[in-house]
Order: C-alpha cells, then structure tokens, then sequence
C-alpha cells in the first residue's frame, strides 16, 4: 500500500467521499454547528431589512415632509436595536461556528494520533517523520479552514436569499436587473476553480517539495557542514524556494484580477444599471422614490460582497480537500502494530526461549531471516553475532512482536509468543537499544516512565546498574530536568538511565541490542558492572559487535545472510576455526595493534 501521497487534484467522486469523511467528524456538534447557520440568517436578515427602515423613513416620511422629531427617534431607536441584535446574532455565529470547528478539528488530531500510535513499524519504516507531524498538525489546521468556507458559503446564501427577498419586495424589476448579474458571477466562478485549482495545485507542490528539502537539511544538518555542503543545499533549496514564489505569485496575479476587482466591476455596473433606470423613471415621471436608491445602493455591496468570498474560500476548499485525503490515507493505513491471538492469556515466567524454523520479511517478498532455530534456558545468555545488515535486529524485532512473522513458532516458557498478551511480553521483555530515548521531565520520570515506584525503589534500581553515582553529581539530582532527546547527558549517561528503566521493571527477559555500541570502551568496562548485574539470574539476548563482551555467552549465533551459520559457546566456535574464529581473530589483532 501506498503511505504518501502528493496527489493533489481529486475527481468529483473523491472530492465528495473525503468530504463524508470529514462530515463524519462533525458528529457531535452538529447543534452548535445549526444553531450558528440559525444565527448566520438571523444576521442576514436583519442586514437585508436595515435599509429598508431608512428607505421607509426616507419615502414615508422624509420626502412627504412629515417626519416628526417623535418619528425620527423611533426609527433610530428601532435602527439602534436592530443592529445591537444584529450583532449579538453575528457574536453567536461566529462564536459557535467557530468553537464547533475547533473541537471537531481537536477530535480528527486525536483519532489521528489514537491510530498513529497503533500502526506497525512498517508504516514509520516507509513514511518520514516530518510527514507524520505534518498529517497530524498542519493538515488538521487547513481542515479549520476548510470549515470557514462552508460559513462563507452559507453566509453567501443566505444574504443572495435575504437581499432577494427584500429586493424584489421593494422593486421587482429593479430587482430582476440586479440578479441577471448573477449568471457572470457564475461564470466567474467556473473561470476561477479552473484556473485556481491549476494553480493552487502546483503551488502546494512546490510547497511540499520546499518542506521536504528544508526538513532533510535540517535533519542532515551535521553531515551537511561535516562534508561541506551548505553551498549546494542553498542551491537547492533557492531553486525549489523560487518555483514556490513563482507559483504563489501567478495565485496573487489571478487573485487580484478575478477577485475583488471582478466583483466590484460587477457591483458597479449593476448599480449604474440601476441608476439609470430610475434617473430616466424620474425624468419620464417624476416618481421615483429616493429611499428606494438608497436601499438599492446598500444592497449592491451586501449582494455582491458575500458572492466575492464565496469564490475567494473555493481555493480553501481544494487545500481542504488536499488535507482531508492525506488524513483519510493515514486513517485508512490499516497495517497495525502485531497483537496476540484473542483471548491470550499465557505468562512469562521462567524466560525459557526456544524458536523454530523461524523465517521473516519486512515486506512479503525478500527474506531476512530463513529457518532460524535456537533455545535458550532461563538465565541463560545468548549472544547474536554477524555482519552488518546479517539479521540480528530482526530476531529482536520478531521476539519483541514489533512486526509480525509468518513462518515458524516463537515459543516462551512452552507458551506460543501469540498467546501471551502483549502488555505481558512487553512488561516481561527488557530492551536496550543502542540510542536510549529520553522523554521530556525528569530522571526520576524517565526511569519509572510515570509508573508509581516510590523513591527507594527508582534509587535501588539506578544503584543496581551504577547509574546512582552519577545521578547524584549532578544539580537537581533524580529531579534534573531532561530535555526530549536526551542531550542535556552524554550517551553513556543516558545509557544508565535506560538500564534503570529497563531494571525497574524486573523483566524476566533482557534483551541488550548493541547497548554499549556507543559508549567508548573506558566507559562500556564501568557500565558492565551495570549490565552484569541486569543480566544475573536473567535470560538474556545480546547483539554485541565487540566479541570480547559476549566471550561468556552460554551460545552464540553467527549469522549471515538471515541464516545461522555457526553455533556454540566462544571456546567452541574459537576451536572450530570458521567465520567467528576469524571475526575474534580480526577484532583481537586490531587491538593489539
Ligand atoms: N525496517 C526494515 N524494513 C525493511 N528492511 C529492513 C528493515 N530493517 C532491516 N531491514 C533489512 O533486513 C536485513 C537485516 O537487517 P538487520 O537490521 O536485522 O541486520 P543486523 O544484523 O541487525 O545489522 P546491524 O549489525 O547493522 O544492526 C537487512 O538487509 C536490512 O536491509
């Protein structure tokens, strides 16, 4: 399955399918959502009659010359009030318009997150992180609004609706010139969505490509200066940041000529019509009523105004259709994180392993692990040794349940490892990686990881792995504040914490993947004590490049190419002479050397 998309344009089948989907959010709140629409023709409404009170006064009274000061304070009263009540509606509106977006869109990004964090790892192997935020923070955003053009366009509406009535209410014919202006706007708006969509398409394009190059320089940046690359990365990016400013440039072009001036064109050209229809009634007649041209003079922007938004919010409605689906995609991404069998049950006691004939994909098609068999007995140690790229991350990957495999039986402790819940394996299973993770707060926090143990145990647990010492030299001690990351310590330190997290929650299994990889051999001897401790009494799989750390391993693997080549204890495979012989040899001479 297709993860990204940079698809931008949709057929009219699509267009509407994203839409239910979004709709679909709006579940909850689609009272406030009507009763804002209620408000929004309360306002219009009231807009439509406003002239109409001047108009009356104006032709009742004003020109009859019987405008008492009496009738003159009761029409401002009554004006006054209609536009107090007409603010309150328009408060209402956008208050409740607004709010209702703003939840629903709240509920798109956590549903977004809800299934993020559930995806397998086969998702986050193949779309970038950058991608990832972006889905759940910008593309929610655009869906605001994508909101607001449905209020454009409801408010569009319903003042053609209310102005309409009124109009033709005072004048038909009158009116009726000033709707023949309405099939332009139409075709106004048929010249817009062709040429924006065009536009706005490529534009969008340019944008994505000018996020993708700048996130890549940012997270490349150490490379970047290391090889001296910054002349060609401004290069770069001052090409694909032009083609970004030549696009938005032919939309501020289009924007400028189809917009407002379009609709003010139009305005004016209804409004002169208008004009001299009545001037030639009054030279023929005399009959023409002054309140009537004012009332058709305020409704010229009122009818035409709303319509020019309207056609201003069709671009916002592509954006929003654009974010929608790349939003629909992610919800849609259906390949979850492995779970156990229902109704698993089985638990981890012992941390008795035994695989067999164990082969694993990533992708369905090229194997990286082929017939894989190995046991270990509780407390035992197993160490995977090979070369780079030779299968032992993905041993982990399948004991740890992070993708799910096909061939084959993992069992623990006689249990099949689909039997066993995943919280169970999870909680039982201890893993280091090779770069500890730090989450933001404290060092306290980032070893219980929120989990309630009291004080003693989180310092019991860092004093097992050595991490005590060098937690209590530093300002704040276990309340030292920890920045996501982890920079604020070395890697060693980090290191530490990451074994007290792993210790805290006394796994039955330790799994050490490459833990001591980046620590320099001064520091990996002072962390062994560490890491001896941890693995005392417990099942443990290392993946260690340094053969010297994995010499008192009860097995040892040798893999190459996703398969076991050699097996047995560092005497066994030393006497045996083949490819670990030769690795030991080789690291042995380095060395010395
Ligand atoms: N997430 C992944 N998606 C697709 N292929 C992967 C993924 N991770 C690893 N591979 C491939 O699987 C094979 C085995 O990789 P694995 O990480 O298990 O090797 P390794 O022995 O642990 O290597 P290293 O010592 O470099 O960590 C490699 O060919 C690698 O390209």
């Amino acid at each position: 399955m297709k993860t990204t998309t940079t698809k931008t344009s949709f057929s009219l089948k699509e267009q509407w399918q994203i839409f239910k989907m979004l709709i679909a959010f709006t579940k909850g709140y689609r009272g406030q959502f009507l009763m804002s629409f209620i408000a929004m023709a309360g306002v219009s409404g009231i807009a439509a009659y406003l002239p109409v009170v001047i108009q009356q006064y104006m032709d009742n009274y004003l020109r009859m010359g019987n405008a008492t000061l009496m009738i003159t304070i009761r029409v401002s009263l009554f004006y006054l009030v209609l536009t107090i009540l007409k603010s309150i509606f328009e408060y209402v509106q956008n208050y409740l318009f607004q709010m209702a977006s703003e939840r629903t869109v709240g509920d798109i990004r956590d549903t977004l997150f809800d299934h993020v964090i559930k995806l397998g790892m086969r998702y986050f192997d193949q779309v970038p992180n950058g991608t990832v935020v972006s889905r759940v923070t910008n593309d929610t955003e655009t869906i605001i609004e994508f909101w607001n053009v449905f209020l454009n366009l409801f408010n569009g509406l319903f003042n053609v609706i209310a102005v309409g009535i009124a109009m033709f209410t005072l004048d038909w014919e009158l009116a009726l010139m000033f709707t023949a202006f309405l099939p332009i706007i139409l075709l106004l708006v048929y010249i817009y969505q062709r040429y924006s969509t065009r536009i706005y398409s490529q534009m969008r394009e340019s944008l994505s490509r000018l996020n993708a190059r700048l996130s890549e320089s940012i997270s490349g940046i150490n490379i970047i200066q290391a090889f001296a690359q910054e002349k060609r990365m401004m290069a770069e990016f001052d090409t694909v940041n032009q083609e970004y400013v030549v696009a938005r440039k032919a939309m501020f072009k289009m924007d400028a000529l189809l917009l407002m001036p379009a609709i003010n064109l139009i305005e004016a050209s209804a409004l002169a019509l208008v004009l001299f229809v009545l001037g030639r009634q009054q030279i023929i007649d005399a009959s023409v009523e002054i309140g009537v041209i004012y009332a058709f003079t305020s409704y010229s922007k009122s009818f035409f105004h709303p319509l020019g938004q309207m056609i201003d919010s069709l671009s916002i409605f592509q954006d929003g259709i654009v974010s929608g689906s790349r939003i629909k995609e992610v919800l849609n991404y259906q390949e979850m994180a492995p779970t156990s069998l229902p109704g698993a049950s089985a638990h981890i006691t012992d941390g008795e392993i035994s695989v067999r004939d164990l082969s694993f994909s990533y992708d369905g098609e090229k194997s990286v692990l082929k017939n894989i068999n190995f046991d270990v007995k509780p407390g035992q140690t197993l160490a995977l040794v090979g070369q780079t790229g030779s299968g032992k991350s993905s041993i982990i990957n399948v004991l740890m349940r992070f993708y799910e495999f096909s061939h084959g039986k993992v069992m623990i402790d006689g249990h099949d490892i689909k039997e066993i819940p995943i919280e169970e394996l999870r909680a039982k299973m201890g893993l280091v990686l090779q770069d500890s993770f730090m989450f933001y707060g404290d060092i306290a926090n980032n070893i219980t990881l929120h989990k309630d143990y009291n004080d003693e145990y989180i310092q019991a647990a860092a004093q097992f792995v050595k991490a005590d010492d060098f937690i209590r030299a530093i300002d704040g001690n276990y309340h030292a504040r920890v920045i996501e990351g982890g920079d604020a310590f070395s890697t060693g330190q980090n290191q530490l914490i990451s074994f007290a997290r792993t210790i805290i929650r006394e796994p039955k299994i330790l799994i050490l993947d490459e833990a001591t990889a980046n620590i320099d051999t001064a520091t990996e001897q002072k962390i062994q004590s560490g890491l001896d401790n941890m693995r005392r009494g417990r099942t443990t799989i290392i993946i260690a490049h340094r053969l010297s750390t994995i010499k008192d391993a009860d097995k040892i693997l040798v893999l190459r190419h996703g398969e076991i080549i050699e097996s047995g204890t560092h005497d066994e495979l030393i006497a045996a002479g083949g490819t670990y012989h030769d690795m030991y040899q080789l690291q042995t001479y380095q060395k010395d050397e």
